[in-house]
């Protein structure tokens, strides 16, 4: 049995970011990650633009003691004003509107008077390129707008658009194949017979992968039979998944069957148990460049041990940022001191007013229990062998998706 922390190394330590990519919209482009650079197209803004609603001028004629300019025509945001403003003259202008050809300030019509003729009076001084962005302030064609493994963000997709891309590269989502196991298994709305349940945690499982960035291959529900895993095990080599996930099996009994599948399938071992509470029998490996990894079967060992384990190796697979997010948290209430595994006690979180933020372990860990997994916001680390602590420590989370 190996800690938590060389566990983590020995299944991320090799893997690397998907090599195929796609093209994609933009309106599909948000979480993706960028598979090349993205150069502007084109300038931005293409021309100098007014910042203000007001009129166009040269600062020297806007300098006390004020006169009258003559207003010689409008320049709207889409609609130019073509000719050229000469001493003595002005254009109204709006926001958005390329600065006509003469002027070089822009005086704000809160600090304009209009005479009853139409002219203008200025009230207040201009500077000379007040109140105008200058063409390529943003970004000028031909600039890296954005590199190559950049997440997306929802500004960097609207800079994309700006910079004149309809469409983006981006690496493929990873494609990881979930398959439930066991002979007591049904699906959601089937009829449950006696001593059967329900499979729930692949959908927990699809769950997280999808919000990790990678795609899932659902393989449905396998009886305990080591042909039909390693039918499944076969299928997802040949369809090129990059991660093939079991659930449930993982452990020691006589029906318990994903070690001897993976042993007959000759699969390069990472571990497999690894020392922590909840999900101790945990078991992953790669055949070339699939990964492998056996959750097991308990809801809350299952989904903790993908959180820690199969979350960030998604997350890397897909080239997103894939270190495991903890956060320094205060103790709400005492906890007793820790055995030999690591321990992720499922809690819930609150931020008080003033910042500091709380977290309370939920009363029942037992890892049969869906309803408190759902009802946590956060795993409480406790290290192996911790001594007890009291409300108010410092401590450690990792954050639930
Ligand atoms: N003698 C020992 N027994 C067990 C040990 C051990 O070290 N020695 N470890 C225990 C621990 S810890 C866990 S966790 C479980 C994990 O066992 P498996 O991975 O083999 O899981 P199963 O036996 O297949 O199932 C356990 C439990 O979870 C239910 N299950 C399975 N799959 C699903 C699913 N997709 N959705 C919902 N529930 C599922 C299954 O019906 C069982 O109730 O082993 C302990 N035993
Ligand atoms: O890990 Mo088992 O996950 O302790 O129930």
């Amino acid at each position: 049995m190996i800690s938590v922390e060389d566990a983590y190394q020995r299944l991320l330590g090799a893997a690397e970011p998907v090599r195929r990519t796609e093209s994609v919209s933009l309106r599909e482009a948000a979480g993706r990650v960028l598979a090349e650079d993205v150069l502007a197209k084109r300038t931005q803004p293409g021309f100098d633009a007014s910042a203000m609603d007001g009129y166009a001028l040269r600062a020297e004629d806007a300098q006390a003691p004020f006169r009258p300019l003559r207003v010689i025509g409008e320049s709207a945001a889409g609609r130019a004003f073509e000719g050229r403003v000469e001493p003595g003259e002005a254009v109204r202008i709006f926001t958005g509107a390329p600065v006509p050809e003469g002027a070089d300030a822009i005086l704000i019509q809160e600090d304009a008077e209009r005479s009853e003729d139409g002219a203008l009076v200025p009230k207040e001084e201009v500077s000379t390129g007040q109140h105008i962005r200058s063409a390529g302030v943003d970004f000028s064609a031909g600039s890296i707008l954005l590199g190559q493994g950049t997440l997306l963000s929802s500004g960097a997709v609207a800079l994309a658009a700006s910079g004149g891309h309809p469409h983006l590269t981006v690496l493929a989502r990873p494609k990881v194949a979930v398959l439930a196991t066991g002979d007591e298994l049904v699906s959601p709305g089937e009829p449950v017979g006696p001593s059967q349940i329900v499979a729930s945690n692949s959908y927990g499982v699809a769950a997280l992968v999808e919000a990790c960035g990678g795609s899932v291959v659902d393989c449905g529900i396998a009886p305990d039979r080591e042909d039909e895993i390693a039918a499944h095990l076969d299928r997802a080599l040949s369809d090129g998944c990059d991660c093939f996930v079991t659930i449930g099996g993982a452990s020691v009994g006589d029906h318990d069957l994903i070690g001897k599948v993976f042993e007959a399938k000759k699969v390069e071992i990472a571990f497999l148990k690894v020392a922590m509470r909840p999900g101790k029998p945990l078991m992953a490996g790669r055949i070339g460049d699939m990964r492998l990894v056996g959750l097991p079967g308990n809801p809350a060992s299952s989904m903790v041990a993908a959180t820690l384990f199969l979350a960030p190796l998604v997350r890397r697979l897909a080239g997103r940022p894939d270190a495991l997010l903890t956060r320094a948290a205060i103790l709400g209430s005492d906890v007793p001191e820790n055995g030999t595994r690591a321990d992720f006690m499922r809690s819930k979180t609150e931020l008080r007013a003033d910042g500091t933020l709380i977290v309370m372990p939920l009363p029942r860990q037992d890892s049969s229990l869906l309803s408190i997994y759902a009802a946590a916001d956060a795993l409480l680390m406790r290290p192996p062998h911790a001594p007890a602590a009291r409300a108010g420590e410092a401590c450690h989370i990792v954050d639930l998706v």
